[in-house]
């Protein structure tokens, strides 16, 4: 037998997706089977979930689990082995997997994570894995149970955002099924109250997040966003590993969103897709015109504000932007307001659709990813891959995947976007004026968006560190 692992995610694309711990949680099992690791995804069992079960097998009987009867199925979905905790009391529903129809979260989110990480420890003795990886604070609670359980199993915790940290009333402790020494400093005790993601840094044998960067920022009370204490002391079991692409499956020679296919050789088709997101966009269909766009939620983390300040920089020197998001109700209204005043040069998609996205990164100039902290950022990434060289903060992971073009980078023919300081809109303008002035001048914006796609930005190389680190934590605490 190899070394198994069980993955235990809230989202795993092409499952479910909210955000870019679909996309990592998704992709890191076909990378790890390539370092002799065989992965378990467990989720929730959501209705897009279930739905996509063809034939489920049960593993483990839960009669009496947080409030009614669940069950642990196992089957093999879109490349993933999966278990699926079928918990209809507390998954069955409309809506998304944190926020209810009419928006706001769901009010029993700390009683349905902490069944999902009670059932993921359960599934981990019952299989017999030889580690656990669990990610976010929705996970957070797996460190936790296994730290209680009777057969120790070492877990790795991922932080993919330091700034969801699934904080709950003390009051919700007694219905957790932990014993009382849980609750304290030493535990998953927070300010007073309960904190899934403090447990899962707790009590986790590593910890690890999204890139080098983003793991020195968060031992800084800025970036550790009052868990930076903790962090600090266990400095010595962190490590930042940077995300990757699942490169086959974003893939500009076979992505079946676009309107025309691509490769690094033969760029030429790219024009096809610029005119398509301009019709889709509203914006004039021009080949000449520098096309600009942002990919992402509409959350005070991503910048769209700044953006929104700086592009006037865009529309003065005539070129276009295009935006897809959704979140924030007042980002998305200054969204739609920047559009509508300016007809045929700004255009919105509020909503989440992963089509047009694609078809965006095909088709883009150039991506703009203005965020104010960036554990990875998966955009940037796209954006390399699909030829549409991005503008970036120099924060986090965005500042360790994209080489600025300073005169330095663009005479060693290493370039491969723009950095700008994080956090200032007059910052973000400089940047995207000297974009425009690269993108004016074609040979040198040839080369930067070759550079880019040329640019390794598969899971091969974090893969064979989160391997590493797997199987260190088996060899020392298992
Ligand atoms: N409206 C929309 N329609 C279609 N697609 C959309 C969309 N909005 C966003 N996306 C897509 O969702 C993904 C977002 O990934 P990110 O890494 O940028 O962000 P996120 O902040 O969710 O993830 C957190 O986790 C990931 C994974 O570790 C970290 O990279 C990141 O820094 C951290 O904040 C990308 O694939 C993007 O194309």
């Amino acid at each position: 037998m190899g070394f198994e692992v069980l993955a235990v995610t809230s989202e795993a694309y092409p499952l479910i997706k909210t955000g870019g711990l679909a996309d990592a949680a998704g992709a890191l099992p076909a990378a790890l089977a390539q370092e002799d690791v065989s992965v378990r995804t467990m989720l929730p069992g959501y209705r897009a979930v279930m739905s996509a079960l063809a034939k489920p097998r049960v593993v483990l009987d839960l009669p009496r689990h947080f409030g009614g009867a669940a069950r642990v199925l196992a089957a093999r979905e879109a490349g993933l082995d999966l278990l699926v905790l079928d918990a209809p009391h507390l998954f069955d529903r409309p809506g998304g997997p944190y926020v209810a129809p009419g928006g706001g979260e769901w009010g029993d989110n700390a009683i349905r994570f902490a069944a999902f990480a009670s059932a993921a420890a359960l599934a981990a003795q019952h299989v017999g894995v030889s580690a656990v990886h669990a990610h976010d604070w929705q996970a957070g609670l797996v460190p936790a149970y296994l730290r209680f359980a009777p057969k120790r199993i070492p877990c790795l915790f991922t932080i993919h955002n330091m700034a969801f940290q699934g904080k709950f009333p003390a009051s919700v402790f007694p219905t957790l099924g932990l014993p009382p020494q849980a609750f304290a400093r030493e535990g998953l005790e927070y300010y007073g109250a309960v904190g899934f993601l403090k447990a899962g840094l707790w009590f986790a044998d590593a910890i690890n997040t999204v890139s080098p960067s983003y793991a020195e920022e968060i031992l800084t009370p800025e970036g550790g966003m009052g868990l930076d204490g903790l962090l600090r002391g266990r400095a010595g079991d962190l490590h930042g590993i940077l995300n990757g692409l699942d490169v086959v499956d974003w893939n500009p020679e076979t992505d079946r969103h676009l309107a025309a296919r691509f490769s690094a050789a033969d760029t030429a088709p790219r024009a096809m897709n610029k005119a398509a997101v301009q019709k889709a966009f509203g914006l004039a269909v021009d080949p000449d015109v520098p096309l600009f766009a942002f990919i992402g939620r509409l959350a005070w983390q991503k910048g769209a504000d700044l953006l929104l300040e700086a592009a006037r920089v865009l529309m003065d020197g005539g070129a276009q932007l295009a935006l897809i998001g959704s979140g924030d109700a007042a980002l998305e209204q200054a969204c739609n307001a920047f559009a509508a005043a300016h007809p045929g040069r700004a255009g919105v998609f509020i909503g989440f659709d992963e089509g047009r996205a694609r078809q965006v990164y095909g088709g883009a100039d150039a991506m703009v990813v203005p965020s104010r902290f960036e554990p990875c950022g998966l955009v940037q990434l796209s954006a390399l891959r699909y030829g549409a060289p991005p503008v970036v903060a120099r924060t986090g992971g965005l500042a360790d995947t994209i080489i600025d073009a300073s005169p330095m980078a663009l005479a060693a023919g290493c370039a491969t976007g723009v950095q700008v300081a994080p956090g200032r809109a007059d910052a973000l303008a400089a940047g995207l004026r000297r974009a425009l002035a690269l993108f004016r001048d074609a040979p040198t914006w040839r080369a930067i968006r070759a550079r880019g796609m040329a640019t390794d930005v598969s899971w091969g190389p974090s893969a064979k560190r989160y391997a590493a680190l797997l199987k260190g934590i088996a060899a020392r605490h298992g």
